[in-house]
């Protein structure tokens, strides 16, 4: 049966590379309109699970996924799924900004013009203006949209990523610690950003950060050696967990 209350459901969900299993039968649902935060200590498998939403994992030799990723009630992990087409609907921005070695606007106009989104030049630069304008960066930039994208700071770097993500019209972003390379005024850009982004789009982010997943999200998801603990409205996994586990973490027992 399909289900397709959710944007994305994972049923089930492991991960191994090789023999050994990083991800242990995870289940979970990401909605729009929300922000989704994975938390818990370092090695726990969070990066991980994130990465099996849009098939990042594909790209590890030694990794092998099973159980159900459904994202509008399609399996994501079918024979029939486009997984280039897929990574437009479920995009990635990741901890370290990695723009291309191209102009800024390249940087952004690269998807669109690849997935034949824009029919003319000019759409082409409404499409990278509209992205830019999301991604907070288009007042920093529109006058030297020629200049090379790794020539802007870390934090303009990392909004430029979200705009190329952005550009192709993604349905869910994925955000893999994407402030933790960023000094602190940049990183409030990014958590200002991503309330900003939440009413477009479902978002799941990964972070080590626990007041940040609790300044941005509206879920938590704690994880621990592999396993989901507890998932919860982030409020009450903050201020009244139901698991032990989940306690002594947020409490900064252990981590
Ligand atoms: N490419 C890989 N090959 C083999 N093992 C891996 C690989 N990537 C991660 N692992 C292992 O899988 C487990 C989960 O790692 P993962 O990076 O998902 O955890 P994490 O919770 O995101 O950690 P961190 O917060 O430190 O990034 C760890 O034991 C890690 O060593």
């Amino acid at each position: 049966m399909t289900d397709v209350t959710h944007k994305m459901s994972a049923r089930g969900v492991s991960v191994f590379y090789g023999d050994k299993q990083a991800v242990k039968d995870v289940s979970i649902d990401i909605d729009m309109d929300k922000v989704t935060a994975f938390i818990g200590p370092s090695g726990c498998g969070k990066s991980t699970f994130l990465r099996t939403l849009n098939r990042m994992n594909d790209t590890i030799a030694s990794a092998r996924v099973t159980g159900d990723i459904m994202l509008d009630g399609e399996n994501i992990y079918s024979s029939a799924m486009d997984v280039v087409q897929l990574r437009a609907r479920v995009g990635m921005v990741f901890q370290k900004p990695n723009p291309f070695p191209k102009s800024i606007f390249e940087n952004v106009a690269y998807g669109p013009r690849i997935h034949g989104l824009a029919a003319s030049k000019s759409e082409l630069e409404a499409v990278v203006e509209r992205s830019l304008k999301r991604a907070g960066l288009w007042e920093e930039v529109k006058d030297r949209l020629q200049d090379s994208g790794t020539a802007l700071s870390g934090g303009q770097q990392q909004r430029l990523c979200i705009a190329r993500a952005i550009a192709v019209d993604p349905e869910v972003i994925l955000m893999d610690e994407p402030a933790s390379a960023l000094d602190p005024i940049a990183t409030a850009k990014i958590e200002e950003l991503i309330h900003e982004l939440r009413g477009r789009y479902a978002i799941a982010i990964v972070t080590h950060n626990m007041q940040q997943a609790a300044r941005v999200s509206q879920r938590t998801a704690f994880f621990h050696l592999g396993t989901l603990v507890e998932y919860g409205e982030t409020d009450q996994i903050f201020t009244t967990p139901r698991e032990e586990r989940t306690k002594d973490y947020i409490t900064g027992r252990y981590g």
